[in-house]
């Protein structure tokens, strides 16, 4: 085939496929018409994913100029000057310098929490133009945003205790703002080969619909952090939300009244959501509900009548959950449609924890947080100082190796404490930071040494005490004879008893 016949093949299918369109729009009914747009509107939705905003310059019905519009304008103005290819330029308003800004159907590209934008200048013509050589005053102008149809929807962040700026309704039982933690799993100072197990669990959840379905269970995970404070417990279920796309819900349970309540705010959560309970060691006594029997609360209500009213006035204001109400929360036995859950609790204390709570089952997986490593360290100096090595690195590395120092404490060393602040002052600042740890450690291990040394000593001191006390009792027995008056009539008193008491005890052996 000719390029010329190709050419010609086209034609006429172009030619063909308006002449159906032709008969389409004048000969089928409206009704009908409307119904093959919505079908060719959602055709489309599969091939072209993204959504579009448009600002038109004009707004309103006395048609001023949008302050969208011209804050748009501003915003793309300088990225214009950067990145379009064709510009426009106007006179500044003090006539002497000139603006540039992006010329009309012209597109820049933006990005945005690392999403993708495309930013478009627009202009639409009248259809009934008449000739002029002034550019007509009928010329609409807009800007177009543009962006993936996954990143429609905001993540948001729920809590059922909410403070003054959350927003929420009467018809819902949770309260959200816009989540907006940056923080990401290469952000996270952990080490790798776990960061990843982490990932690679995740990635397997989140692409598992079809085998939680086949094995019959419901499709969610637990897990559990726990680690002391300071150890990225609360930024890893942040980067865990972002990498999946997830809504968060902070489940305050010492807020909640009841069982009933806690199956009220489950039902209320969404599908692809996060519930995490932080410090679930500190939520409830969850270990003293098991251990205490009703009879032994009853037992001890009865012997004293005042602790029983305080205790009901302090149990009206507390949380009633119980334990085994927060297992069915976990089983989501609640839940039977829900879908795509991850249940995260967090805590500095495990072995405070009931095993119940934390089984294989429920608490799928454990993962502990713990002080930085080496590796750790690097991912902060990255992302702190944008630093990838250093002379320092192997001293910190040595001291790291020799003393403990919390993610937390390594994040805020590294941080700059003036805008001028270099990396060097910040690793130095790290250095003193660690050796003072060291320090710490070392004297904090002196102390203990001693404080084992003295809790050894009190058995001899209690025997010598005992000698002591022993003796007094013989002098008070036996007075003195200097004794005064009153002490001496005391002594006779003992003496009696002592004799009594000889009369009756056989006497013991000295
Ligand atoms: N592993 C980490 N990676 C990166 N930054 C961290 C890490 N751990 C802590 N940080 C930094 O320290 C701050 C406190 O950490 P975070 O709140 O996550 O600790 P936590 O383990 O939840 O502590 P707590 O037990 O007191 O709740 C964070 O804002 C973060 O800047
Ligand atoms: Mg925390």
């Amino acid at each position: 085939m000719t390029g010329g016949d190709m050419w010609a093949g086209l034609g006429s299918t172009v030619a063909g496929i308006m002449f159906a369109w032709a008969m389409f729009q004048q000969y089928v009914p409206l009704p009908l018409r409307r119904y093959v747009a919505k079908y060719t509107h959602r055709l489309m939705g599969y091939f072209y994913p993204y959504i579009q905003i448009s600002i038109h310059e004009l707004t309103g019905e006395h048609m001023k100029r949008s302050e969208a519009y011209t804050a748009i304008e501003a915003y793309l103005s300088s990225k214009s000057s950067e990145r379009a290819r064709r510009l426009k330029a106007d006179i500044g308003k003090d006539s002497k310098s000139m603006v540039l800004s992006m010329d009309a159907n012209e597109e820049i590209t933006d990005e945005f929490k690392g999403i993708k934008l495309w930013w478009t200048l627009n202009t639409s013509i009248p259809k009934t133009q008449s000739f002029s050589f002034y550019p007509s005053a009928d010329v609409k102008h807009y800007y177009t945003l543009t962006f993936h149809n996954l990143h429609r929807k905001l993540r948001k962040l729920f809590t059922n205790n909410p403070s003054e700026n959350w927003r929420g309704s009467k018809r819902s039982m949770w309260c959200h703002v816009v989540f907006e933690h940056p923080a990401t799993f290469q952000t996270l100072a952990m080490d790798p080969e776990k960061k990843q197990e982490i990932v690679d669990d995740l990635v397997t959840f989140s692409k598992g619909k079809e085998y939680y379905a086949k094995v019959g269970k419901t499709w969610k995970r637990g897990y559990l952090l726990y680690g002391p404070p300071g150890t990225g417990k609360s930024t890893m279920i942040a980067a865990m939300a972002n990498f999946l796309n997830y809504d968060i819900y902070d489940l305050e349970l010492t807020v909640v009244k009841d069982n009933t309540e806690l199956r009220k705010l489950l039902i209320e959560t969404s599908s692809k959501s996060i519930i995490v309970i932080e410090d679930i060691d500190c939520s409830l006594d969850l270990t003293g509900q098991r251990k205490k029997t009703h009879e032994e609360d009853e037992d001890e209500e009865e012997n004293d009548p005042i602790s029983k009213r305080e205790k009901e006035e302090k149990s009206s204001k507390e949380s009633k959950v119980t334990l085994s109400g927060l297992l069915n929360f976990i089983d989501g036995l609640w839940s039977a449609c829900g879908e795509e859950r991850i249940i995260i609790f967090t805590t500095n204390h495990v072995e405070k924890l009931d095993p119940a709570l934390i089984r294989r089952g429920r608490m799928d997986k454990h993962i502990k947080l713990s002080y930085c490593s080496f590796q750790g360290f690097k991912v902060l100096a990255k992302n702190y100082l944008d630093l990838n090595s250093h002379h320092l690195f192997p001293k910190i590395c040595r001291l790291m190796e020799e003393t403990e120092i919390t993610p937390a404490d390594v994040a805020e060393n590294l941080m700059p404490k003036t805008i001028t602040g270099d990396a060097e002052t910040c690793l130095e600042n790290l250095i003193q930071a660690l050796e003072m740890a060291k320090e710490e450690a070392r004297l904090k291990a002196v102390e203990e040494t001693k404080e084992k040394e003295t809790s050894a000593k009190p058995e001899m001191k209690d025997e010598s005490l005992l000698a002591k006390e022993e003796a007094k009792d013989k002098d008070q027995a036996y007075p003195k004879e200097d004794a005064k008056e009153g002490e001496s009539i005391k002594a006779d008193e003992a003496l009696d008893k002592l004799l009594e008491r000889e009369t009756l005890e056989p006497a013991p052996d000295v």
